[in-house]
């Protein structure tokens, strides 16, 4: 007889920032955890799986995650969007955690077996002006890291994203009653970055990764000019230059520059990125298990993506729990077109709510060997942290009117 679910539950917790985490046990006694975290929105995703999620999947034979997987997605009708695949993800995650724990192994030896020796990451430096950027590049340098994006304040605009207001932490989402508004202009961003570009390489040389997030904030024809105006910093990768639900729009972009584009951190499925892979409009995809279906959908996107030579750099901000960032660095292990990982380090308190087995050394994440995720969750630390709501900031530009945050 085969093994069934038995108990499937949503924890919803806040140690430092919010997280929804679906955790379900199987009639052997084996637990699986998947990250349902939707940073803004966590609650309508909490509902999607307490209300239509977990009720379907009592009694369901875990092993059978590509049934489950398809009975979730077609079963909706109504297909696609953040808050569904999420929901789906986290039950995609906890299923390979359960079949790997299940095996005996962590959970990239099920999924192909170790291709690296390790899973390069990036660190996020930042600084309300250059120089403090400046003194954050040379800390990641000196802790190993062999990527660093950079972010900078602009002068004469207040909070810009990316920006942390402590040099500890990063974390966007601060508005509990309403989200915090900020101002831009896209002139004084255009005029600013490229002296940041200038100064890094200028102080520390071109045999490191330098990336940027432009955070979908220019138009294709800004974006294209921005690209071909930085090219000489030879950077690894502009993140989220123009907003990418016109995947064409992407067209303009790669006629006139050679910087590596890095789109998908907002995309749920491989409908939202399938013509940027196969025309070869962006050259890393960033989609991460949480936001596109887990593992298995993450999978299928990243081998799509293998065809074309676009290579993975998936999503690992704060908001992606630690759950999320294990089977991230699972797929990272195994995959063939692995690129780079966003790495930003979680607090204390979320990393004593989610133990894990991963751990950063020399430039890399390493995943560990514990069977399946090899992530914990302490459910009584957990419930110490009750939700608060917590709006991402809202962006307008000097005029008022509404932007891209
Ligand atoms: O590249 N990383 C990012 O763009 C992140 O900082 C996102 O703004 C947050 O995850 C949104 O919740
Ligand atoms: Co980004």
């Amino acid at each position: 007889m085969s093994d069934r679910i038995v108990d499937a539950k949503v924890i919803v917790t806040c140690p430092g920032r919010n997280f929804v985490t679906l955790k379900l046990t199987t009639a052997d006694g084996v637990t699986g955890l998947g990250d349902a975290t939707l940073n803004g929105r966590e609650l309508a995703v909490a509902t999607y799986l307490q209300e239509y999620v977990c009720p379907l999947l009592l009694g369901r034979d875990p092993a059978q995650i590509n049934d489950t997987w398809q009975y979730l997605y077609r079963g909706a009708y109504w297909r696609r969007g953040p808050v569904t695949m999420a929901s789906i993800a986290a039950v995609d995650m906890a299923l390979w955690d359960i079949k790997a724990k299940t095996a005996g192994m962590p959970l990239y030896q099920l999924l192909g077996g170790r291709a690296r020796d390790g899973v390069t990451v990036y660190g996020h430096a930042n600084g309300r002006d250059i120089p403090e950027v400046l003194d954050e590049v040379a800390a990641f340098l000196e802790r190993g890291y062999k990527a660093v994006r950079v972010q900078v304040g602009i002068p004469g605009l207040g909070a810009v994203y990316g920006v942390s207001k402590d040099r500890t932490f990063y974390e966007p989402a601060t508005g509990t009653d309403r989200p915090e508004e900020t101002r831009w202009s896209t002139e004084a961003y255009l005029h600013f970055v490229p002296q940041l570009f200038a100064a890094v390489r200028d102080r520390f040389g071109f045999d490191f990764h330098l990336l940027h997030d432009a955070h979908h904030r220019l138009t294709p024809t800004e974006a294209a000019k921005f690209g071909k105006r930085i090219e000489e910093y030879d950077l690894f990768w502009l993140e989220d230059p123009t907003p990418a639900e016109a995947q064409d729009a992407f067209r303009i972009i790669k006629q006139h520059t050679t910087t590596p584009i890095a789109v998908g951190e907002v995309f749920n499925t491989i409908w939202d990125c399938h013509q940027l892979i196969s025309e070869r409009l962006i050259d890393f995809i960033r989609v991460t298990p949480v936001h596109a279906g887990g593992v298995s959908h993450v999978k299928r996107i990243v081998e799509f993506a293998d065809l074309y030579g676009v290579r993975s750099g998936f999503h690992g901000a704060t908001d992606m729990s630690p759950v999320c960032m294990a089977a991230a660095i699972h797929l990272d292990m195994s995959i063939a077109n692995f690129g780079l990982q966003e790495y930003m380090h979680h607090t204390e308190e979320t990393n004593a709510v989610f133990r894990h087995a991963y751990y950063f050394a020399d430039g890399c994440l390493h995943p560990g060997d514990e069977p399946g995720l090899g992530v914990t969750l302490d459910e009584e630390l957990a419930a110490t942290f009750p939700y608060r709501r917590a709006y991402l900031p809202v962006n307008r530009l000097l005029d008022g009117t509404m932007f891209h945050w």
